[in-house]
Order: C-alpha cells, then structure tokens, then sequence
C-alpha cells in the first residue's frame, strides 16, 4: 500500500470524469470516505449517479482522475481494487437462468468466500428470501431480485458496499432489515456505504454523508452534523435538496 494513503480511507476520487463514447456525463468528482461513512447519492435522474458508480467499481474507465478503492488504484491494481468493494447489480442485470443460491454461489466463488459469510447475521432469512432461494430468478418479483442483489454484495464482507437505487421496491421490514445491516456495518469502523437513492427523506437517518449531483456535478455536499441538524427538523433535508436542485435549474 501506498505510504501516503489514508488508512482510514475506503474510496478515493480524485478529478474523476467518466460517460460513454469519450463523452463525459460526469466530471470534476472528488470525493473521499472513509471506514464508518454511509453516504447518501441524489439527483435528478440521469444526473450521473449510476455513471458514477460504474466508473467507481470499474464497469467504465475513467476518461480523467483517479479511484482508488481501500488503497489500490482501480486501473494500475484492478484485481485488489474490485475485491474492496460488494455491488449490489441492477435487478434486471441478474442471471435469470440461476436459482437465487447458484448465484449466491457463483458471487462467492469469485470473492473466494463462502456462500453464507455474511456480517454476522443470515441475510437470506433476514430478508425473507429463503422461500426464493431454490427458485430460478426469472420467477422472482422486483423487490425479490433487488434482494438477492443486495445479498450477493454483502459476501464477504466487503470494505465498501455500494448499493445503487437498491433499496427501491424493497417491502418495509427488507427495508428496514437492510438499514440495520447497513447501520451495523458501518458502526463497527471498518466499512463504508455508498446509497444511491430518490428517497431523499431517509437520508438524514441512514447517512452521515450526503451529496447532490447535478448534470454530473457535484452540486452540493452535506456532512454528519449538517445531516444530524436537518434531520431534526422534518422535511427540513427534502426542503435543502429542492433549494440546491432549484438554484442549479437557475443556473443551468
Ligand atoms: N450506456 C450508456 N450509453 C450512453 N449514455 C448513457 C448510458 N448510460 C447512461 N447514459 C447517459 O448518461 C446520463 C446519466 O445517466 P445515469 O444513468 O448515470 O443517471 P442517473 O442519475 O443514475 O439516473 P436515474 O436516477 O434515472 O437512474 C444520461 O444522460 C444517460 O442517458
């Protein structure tokens, strides 16, 4: 590991500018998080949220700047860098063929652990997706798939858990069930979330971090204590995000 590097630090962006076809949809991203953050990802839809996370967990190459994951830069050490971080894949993304378990399978193969090495609850049953599990995933619903996503991303354990509009078309009490495994991940100090989101008042409650994108910028950022204050009052946080999207419509 690089001396410089933070140890406290997960997720290292530097200068970051990604998109598609040598055009960029996202630019000018730093952004830093260290062991214990849960950071919340608004915006407005495609305002480059999932461009970002894919440029983040490698699925696009960089166009400009640098990511770094748990200390290892994501293209001179892809292999280390993509082992930091559990991404919970696009429901639809699923392999429909596979029952819930031989993907559980499949995912655990390639992080070289076991299918059930969870942070110290079982996610299956806390998810209610034992019924499933056997099932092919062609048979399962929305909320059910994003289930078995969320599952396979939390193998292992991984440094970083990144959850891209994951806990959308979850039931309340999967919801919940995944607030708390994320809330207990990150209280123990050697993790980080990232949560991409629309449910903008459940932030204050999850995150001690939040940022806004906005026509792939990075229009504003909160932290914990601004976090903790808004969240005190309600509608206080919705009512800061509609302003900041309000004065980039102005601008833009
Ligand atoms: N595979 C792709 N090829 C070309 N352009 C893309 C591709 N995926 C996304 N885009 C474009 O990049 C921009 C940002 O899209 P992105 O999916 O990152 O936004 P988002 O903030 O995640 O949106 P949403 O909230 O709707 O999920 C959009 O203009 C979109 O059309």
């Amino acid at each position: 590991m690089d001396s410089s590097i933070d140890p406290a630090e997960i997720l290292a962006v530097r200068g970051l500018s990604a998109g598609y076809a040598g055009r960029a949809v996202v630019s000018g991203i730093d952004l830093s998080l260290d062991r214990g953050d849960i950071l919340g990802l608004l915006g407005a839809n495609g305002s480059g949220k999932s461009t970002l996370l894919r440029a983040i967990t490698g699925q696009i190459r960089p166009l400009g700047g640098t990511v770094a994951i748990d200390g290892a830069d994501l293209v001179r050490a892809p292999e280390r860098a993509k082992s930091g971080f559990g991404l919970a894949v696009d429901p639809f993304d699923l392999p429909a063929a596979l029952s819930g378990r031989q993907y559980l399978q499949l995912v655990a193969s390639i992080r070289g652990c076991a299918e059930d090495d969870w942070p110290g609850v079982d996610v299956t049953d806390r998810l209610g997706l034992n019924r499933w599990i056997e099932r092919p995933i062609a048979e399962y619903s929305l909320g059910t798939r994003a289930k078995i996503a969320i599952a396979a991303a939390l193998l292992g354990t991984p440094p970083l858990l990144i959850l891209d509009e994951s806990l959308n078309g979850l039931d309340p009490l999967a919801a919940f069930e995944v607030k708390r495994i994320i809330l207990a991940l990150a209280s123990n100090g050697r993790h980080a979330v990232i949560i991409s989101t629309h449910v903008v008042e459940a932030v204050p409650g999850l995150c001690n971090r939040a940022i806004l994108l906005a026509d792939g910028r990075m229009a504003r950022a909160w932290h914990a204590r601004q976090l903790a204050e808004a969240g005190q009052m309600p509608g206080a946080f919705e009512a800061e995000v509609m302003q900041a999207l309000a004065v980039q419509a102005a601008d833009g």
